[in-house]
């Protein structure tokens, strides 16, 4: 057979999946996350990928606005199995790449604004959606957007840091107090909501307390390291039961080791496998939203980080897909 020499061999049915690497070099053409096809390539789409490259919250590295880019390069060597799972999720359900959203770098205002207004959008179009950041800030016009789909969702958020802190030199959105915001803001169902990973040091012993107050229950890095995954997951499908989940993995969950390019690192963490496992274990549970966020490129080496990004985004989205 004649192999075009410019473009891609992709499927012809449908759902359509990723070009096919045996045909066409995975390091060839344009990279979508796993070379899935663009939004508008498809008539209609069930998940949708999408880019968020906004970095104007954080409180130290910058860089995280490089975020989607360098995890769609990782993306490439993705194969279309997935083994642990026992699915092939791009063939259970249209899965898509539906580029980025243009977030305002010098307005933070007017970013949160748009990005909710593009989620919402983007929600009405496609069943569920991955976004990748971008900072933590994100998470918040993202929760706002999915609050009009489904109400206030549990949320089941893997971390190093809290990220209810409140304000930063005075601004209450940054990349550290989303959560906050929005379980405030009535978002959250805080009787089902969860924070994982989390360690390092706090400003006081009262980030603990105020976290409390807020209604989040917290599994420590600690807390997996001396019970294990299945102790782990245990305690977060008591605490999510059925509810509607949103899933918000800060790729700094991991330890250094296991991602060093991202913006605010801290030692000690989990190790990627053990995040995979842990995100695979949750795979019959109601996800409806997710997003993986603080991928910096800058202080990658390797791709270490945007492989490990790229992995957990293909571990949600199959779970997405396995649910029906
Ligand atoms: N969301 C992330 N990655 N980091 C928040 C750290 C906030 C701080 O500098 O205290
Ligand atoms: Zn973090
Ligand atoms: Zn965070």
């Amino acid at each position: 057979m004649q192999q075009p020499r410019i473009g891609a061999h992709v499927s012809a049915h449908s759902p359509q999946g990723p070009v096919d690497a045996s045909l066409t070099p995975r390091y060839a053409g344009i990279a979508t996350f796993a070379k899935l096809p663009r939004i508008e390539d498809v008539p209609s789409a069930d998940i949708a990928i999408v880019g968020v490259p906004f970095d104007t919250g954080v409180s130290f590295r910058p860089g995280a606005r490089f975020g989607p880019t360098h995890v769609r390069e990782a993306s490439r060597l993705l194969r279309p199995y997935n083994p642990a799972q026992d699915a092939s999720p791009f063939e259970l359900k249209q899965v898509v790449d539906a580029g980025d959203i243009s977030a305002n770098p010098f307005s933070l205002e007017e970013a949160v604004n748009g990005i909710e207004a593009a989620a919402t959008e983007l929600g009405e179009q496609v069943d569920k959606i991955v976004t990748i950041g971008g900072d933590h800030t994100i998470a918040l016009p993202l929760l706002r957007a999915i609050n009009k789909k489904h109400g206030p969702v549990a949320v089941l958020h893997f971390d190093a840091h809290l990220d209810t802190w409140d304000t930063y030199f005075g601004a209450p959105t940054t990349h550290g107090t989303p959560f906050r915001r929005a379980s405030e803001e009535g978002l959250i169902d805080m009787t089902a909501s969860m924070h994982g990973g989390i360690r390092g040091p706090l400003y006081g012993k009262q980030d603990l307390a105020d976290d409390e107050m807020l209604g989040f229950q917290i599994v420590t890095t600690e807390f997996v390291e001396e019970n294990g995954v299945p102790a782990t997951l245990e305690r977060i499908r008591n605490r999510v039961g059925g509810k509607p989940l949103y899933i918000s993995i800060d790729i700094d969950v991991l330890d250094p080791s296991h991602a060093p390019g991202t913006g605010t690192p801290e030692a000690g963490g989990l190790t990627s496998r053990e995040l995979l496992r842990m995100i695979r274990g949750l795979a019959d549970l109601n996800i409806v939203g997710a997003d993986v966020v603080e991928v910096a490129p800058a202080y990658d080496h390797a791709q270490i980080t945007a492989v490990a990004a790229s992995h957990v985004v293909y571990e949600l989205v199959t779970a997405m897909a396995v649910r029906g």
